[in-house]
């Protein structure tokens, strides 16, 4: 861009914008967008004035964002009634809601990253921006500042996508990975994690899986045209996940790690449906996904006519997050300088979400079993009588105790209902001395 260019562009009429929150990704979003002002001003054709920041509390040092005390208010109800453009960064699903709604009223577009918001209460938000005439974006909301959710929409809308599979936690990837690359158990390898500032005090939302749970039914919501909210996402964390799991995994050549997976299935009925899931599962260490360390993001889709694809990077941390933010301000910034509005959030698929027990997944189990004639049968009759076929099967008898052996079995895809109830059936067994391990296994 020219120095005329970005001159010009200055001296156009100002867009409001409104920052509602000024912490992690706030205070990025503030001072990003005070030290980019020209080049903004630039590619929007207009600039971008930051009209006031509401915070909860007044009286911080906020200099590091760039913007002049003033600027702050503890108002965030008159702040929406004066922007063309509110961006909420507060989080939780009250008082952020209210004042996206009031600032739909008042005519404003807004951006944000909040996934627990949208997860809830999505379709409500979207159908009030189409009726106010406004843009409602929020590509940080899932996985950072990974672009995935305007590649879903807007790239792949003339495709189908038949998966979405994908490490959308940063945390329970960190101690994921650690449990792998340490031999860790879980609790430290939480604690480090929480040391580091990647997990919270309260950690249950990012390790009992919520957080990926609201991004998983954002992801299915886009990918499949269909309505998902968060109660439709059946969701395991990796509290359960024991260092005898990742053991195991890695005697299998794979790796344990937290998916949100999205994906079209047929019903027991013929029909389309789609499973929208979070839970820990062993994938194979070949797979794209397994090299995904530490706390990054990755997401891996699957359309019939593109094939595989894999979105890869941060997906948390106040700038990463910020670049998102402020992708979708510059968006909806030009919708206002050259007109129209963003595409519509679509539903009209109407795609409906299997139960967790109709979803066809494949199981691994590790089993102490006692070694004499018949054990193997006994086993396999279980998985014959739940109609659920064994693709692989491997016993090892521990040298020091030759009365009994470890077997280790994974199966072809079976309905999560057959899979849990042979599961059972196997552990009440006589000849099963304990099973050891039980994990889901993706990405083959
Ligand atoms: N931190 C990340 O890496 C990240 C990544 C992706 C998405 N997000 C999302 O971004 C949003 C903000 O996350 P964060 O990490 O910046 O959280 P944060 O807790 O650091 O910041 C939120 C700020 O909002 C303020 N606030 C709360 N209620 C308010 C009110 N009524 N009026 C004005 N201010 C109020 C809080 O005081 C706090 O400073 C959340 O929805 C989160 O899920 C965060
Ligand atoms: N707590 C989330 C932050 C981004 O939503 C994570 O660990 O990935
Ligand atoms: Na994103």
């Amino acid at each position: 861009m020219s120095v005329n260019a970005k001159h010009e562009a200055r001296e156009e009429t100002p867009l409001r914008v409104a920052l509602l929150g000024c912490g992690v990704v706030g205070a990025s979003v503030a001072r990003l967008l005070v030290e980019g002002r020209d080049d903004f001003a630039a590619r929007i054709g207009r600039p971008l004035d930051v009209v006031g920041v509401a915070v909860r509390r007044l009286g911080r040092d906020r200099r590091d964002t760039g913007l002049p005390d003033e600027l702050f208010t503890t108002d965030a109800e008159e702040l929406v009634t004066r922007a063309d453009i509110v961006v909420e960064v507060i989080g939780g699903i009250e008082p952020a809601r209210s004042l996206i709604l009031r600032a739909f009223e008042h005519g404003a577009s807004v951006v944000t990253a909040n996934k627990a918001l949208l997860a809830e209460d999505g379709p409500r938000l979207y159908e009030a921006a189409r009726a106010h005439g406004v843009d409602l974006y929020y590509e940080a909301s899932v996985a950072g500042a990974i672009p995935l959710l305007r590649p879903l929409r807007e790239s792949l809308a003339g495709d189908d996508v038949r998966t979405v599979l994908g490490i959308v936690n940063g945390t329970t990837n960190y101690v994921l990975d650690k449990m792998d690359s340490t031999g860790q158990g879980f609790a430290e390898a939480v604690e480090q994690a929480q040391a580091l500032g990647y997990a919270e005090a309260d950690p249950t939302a990012d390790v009992e899986g919520f957080d990926a749970a609201a991004k998983a039914a954002i992801l299915a919501s886009l990918a499949f045209h269909s309505r998902v909210t968060a109660p439709d996402v059946y969701r395991e964390g990796i509290s359960e996940v024991t260092a005898s799991d990742v053991r195991a995994a890695a005697e299998m050549d794979c790796v344990v790690k937290l998916l949100a997976i999205c994906e079209r299935q047929q019903r027991e009925d013929g029909g389309q449906g789609i499973s929208v899931r979070v839970h820990p599962a062993m994938i194979p260490r070949s797979h794209p996904l397994a090299s995904v360390r530490e706390a990054f993001n990755a997401v891996f889709v699957e359309a019939e006519a593109a094939g595989e694809l894999m979105f890869y990077g941060p997906g948390a941390g106040g700038d990463p997050t910020a670049s998102a933010v402020l992708g979708d301000v510059v968006a909806v910034a030009r919708h206002r300088v050259g007109g129209g509005l963003g595409p519509a959030e679509s539903a009209y698929a109407d795609l409906p979400v299997l139960p967790m027990g109709q979803t066809r997944t494949r199981y691994y189990l590790s089993l102490d079993v006692a070694d004499r004639p018949g054990v193997l049968a006994q086993v396999a009759e279980a998985f014959s009588r739940h109609g659920v076929s064994i693709q692989q099967v491997r016993q090892t008898v521990a040298a020091d105790d030759r009365s009994s052996a470890e077997l280790v079995i994974v199966t072809h895809r079976a309905t999560d209902e057959a899979l849990g109830a042979t599961v059972r059936e196997i552990g009440d067994l006589d000849v099963v001395v304990g099973v050891s391990s039980v994990m889901r296994v993706e990405g083959e």
